[in-house]
Parts: structure tokens; C-alpha cells; sequence
């Protein structure tokens, strides 16, 4: 069966050796696990486009620019989806939580500790390597 893959634009928000996290909405698909802000990539809209959307509402930061960081296809069986991953450090404002949910900066060497969704592993690997 051919399912729609959706596709997802995911900020990972660093500073010095801390990245920016929040913990996803109970009743949102992977509910209750934290993820790097980001969101659905809309008809026309570039995945930089996104992210300054996306990351605006979520969490009150303004991107100037990014970096592809890498592509992840994962199908979760009630949900395909492709996560465009950007590196971001260029951007102001004070990080939290706009929508209500939890977020905080982690230091890289934490992430261990946080459950996030299983698609997520090879972005830490990748946020590791840095
Ligand atoms: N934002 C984000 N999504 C992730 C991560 N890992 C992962 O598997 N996903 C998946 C979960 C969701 O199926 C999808 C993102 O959808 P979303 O619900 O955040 O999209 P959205 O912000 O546009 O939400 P909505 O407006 O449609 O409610 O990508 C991650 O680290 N960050
Ligand atoms: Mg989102």
C-alpha cells in the first residue's frame, strides 16, 4: 500500500554544547516524547520557510538562516513521515515553550536521558558528532 509521507521540518536549536527541546503535546502523534520544534512543510513552502513558521509559534525564536543537517524517512506504521533536519544557530529571541508545553535546553551529553521518537536516533548520533 502506498502511504502519504508527510513532510516534517525539524529545528535543532543549538547554543554553545546545549540544544533546545520540548515535549510533544499527549494527544499529538508520538505524544509525551520530546522532539526538536518543528513542524508540518506546507504546498509551496520551502523547509527554511518552515522552520521560521513553525519555530516562531512553537517555542518565540527568529531563525536568520540554517543548515541541512540531514533527511530521515520512518515509517511508524500509522504515520510515514519525512524529517528535513536543519541545524540552527543563528537566530534571537528567548527559547521556551509558546504553546504551552515543556521545553528546556539540554547539554548534548544529556539527551541520553530523554525519551524522544524512535526516528530521533540518528539526529542525536548526528548532534553527537558535532
Ligand atoms: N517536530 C518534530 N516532529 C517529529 C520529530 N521526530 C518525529 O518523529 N517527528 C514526527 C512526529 C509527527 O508525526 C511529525 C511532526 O508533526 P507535528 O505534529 O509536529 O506537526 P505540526 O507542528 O505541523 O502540527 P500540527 O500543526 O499539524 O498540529 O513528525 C521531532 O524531533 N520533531
Ligand atoms: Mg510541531
Amino acid at each position: 500500500m502506498n502511504k502519504k509521507i508527510v513532510h516534517v521540518a525539524v529545528g535543532v536549536i543549538k547554543a554553545e554544547n546545549s540544544v533546545f527541546i520540548c515535549k510533544r503535546p499527549d494527544n499529538k502523534h508520538q505524544g509525551g516524547l520530546w522532539e526538536f520544534p518543528g513542524g508540518k512543510v506546507e504546498r509551496g513552502e520551502s523547509v527554511f520557510t518552515a522552520l521560521q513558521r513553525e519555530l516562531l509559534e512553537e517555542v518565540a525564536l527568529t531563525i536568520h538562516s540554517s543548515t541541512e543537517l540531514l533527511v530521515i524517512e520512518h515509517d511508524y506504521g500509522d504515520k510515514q513521515v519525512r524529517l528535513d533536519v536543519h541545524l540552527l544557530t543563528d537566530f534571537h529571541g528567548e527559547a521556551h515553550g509558546a504553546e504551552g508545553q515543556q521545553g528546556k535546553w539540554v547539554a548534548i551529553t544529556e539527551l541520553d536521558n530523554y525519551a524522544f521518537p524512535a526516528a530521533n536516533v540518528a539526529i542525536i548520533e548526528k548532534i553527537k558528532a558535532l
